[in-house]
């Protein structure tokens, strides 16, 4: 097998989507195993990769070994694996907090680690995963991880030491942005608009304002003055979000994240 992911939930049946979608790897060159007998179910039945009930078989059969389970059971995992993981094997992780020393320290002998960090939208092919090595993981063998992450979006290598950062930013923002796109849509339908149109119009304005980002290169300053038109609309709308202190809690939302991941 080319990839095996242990535990099969929302984050890896997004990753092993966007994988097959690309055609990185087909799903025969992919193998899950998962404690929870519905979720092995799910990726048979809508991915058509190989799945098991051992930890162990996915470990053994992989050259590329994801651990996708939540960080507390990441002890337990890797003390299952430990023994079958050889030099040769690269363990991906995708846990907040999890740091490239202590995954080190769990296996307890020298073994190819490549912390990341993903995000759901990776489900249709628009992650971002941020990305680190430890010093056993060569360029070319970096690189063939980056290939495998960007089946889902984008790969970007970072110093471990905004790991942290990048969970905030990317890995938990997409929860922000759906209740920013959730509250827009209830003001609209507060307003008299269908819930269905409200969603349509708050999702396509936030995806269409960050294409414009993406594509303009400019100042997300300068792309909200285009919007404020003189004695209009928007300045009202903006006057309100500053006294209602809409920046300060994104800020402090995301300290509070970041936070979280450190303590993890
Ligand atoms: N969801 C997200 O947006 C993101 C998640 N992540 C990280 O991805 C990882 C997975 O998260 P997510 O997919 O959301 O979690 P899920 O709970 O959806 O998936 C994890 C799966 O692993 C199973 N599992 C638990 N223990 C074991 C075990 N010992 N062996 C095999 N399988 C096991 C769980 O079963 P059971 O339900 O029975 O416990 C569950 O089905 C976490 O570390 C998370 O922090 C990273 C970025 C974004
Ligand atoms: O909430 C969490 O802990 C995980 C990590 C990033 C997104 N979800």
């Amino acid at each position: 097998m080319k990839l095996g992911f242990i535990g099969c939930g929302n984050m890896a049946s997004a990753m092993i989507g966007g994988i097959i979608r690309n055609e990185i790897f087909s799903a025969d060159e992919i193998i899950a195993s998962d404690a929870f007998a519905p979720s092995l179910e799910s990726a048979k039945n809508k991915l058509g990769i190989h799945t098991t009930g051992s930890n162990k078989e996915v470990a053994r059969k992989s050259e590329v070994i994801v651990l996708s389970v939540k960080p507390q059971y990441y002890e337990t995992v890797i003390k299952e694996i430990a023994d079958v993981v050889d030099e040769k094997r690269i363990i991906v992780t995708i846990a907040p907090g999890k740091t490239l020393e202590w995954i080190g320290n769990m296996f307890g002998k020298a073994v190819k680690v490549v912390r990341t960090m993903p995000n759901t939208p990776a489900l249709v092919g628009e992650g971002i995963t941020g990305v680190c090595q430890n010093v056993l993981v060569n360029d070319a063998e970096l690189e063939y991880v980056c290939g495998i992450l960007r089946g889902f979006g984008k790969a970007e290598v970072v110093p471990e030491s905004l790991m942290d950062v990048v969970t905030s930013v990317s890995g938990s923002s997409p929860a922000y942005v759906f209740m920013f796109i959730e509250a827009m849509a209830d003001a609209a339908v507060a307003d008299g608009m269908p819930r269905d149109k409200a969603y349509k119009f708050a999702a396509q304005a936030v995806y269409g304002s960050a294409k414009m980002v993406m594509e303009t290169g400019m100042h997300p300053g300068a792309l909200k003055d285009m919007v404020c038109s003189p004695g209009g609309t928007t300045i009202e709308a903006v006057r309100v979000l500053e006294k209602e202190g809409f920046r300060s809690s994104v800020i402090e939302a995301m300290k509070a994240c970041t936070n979280k991941a450190r303590g993890l």
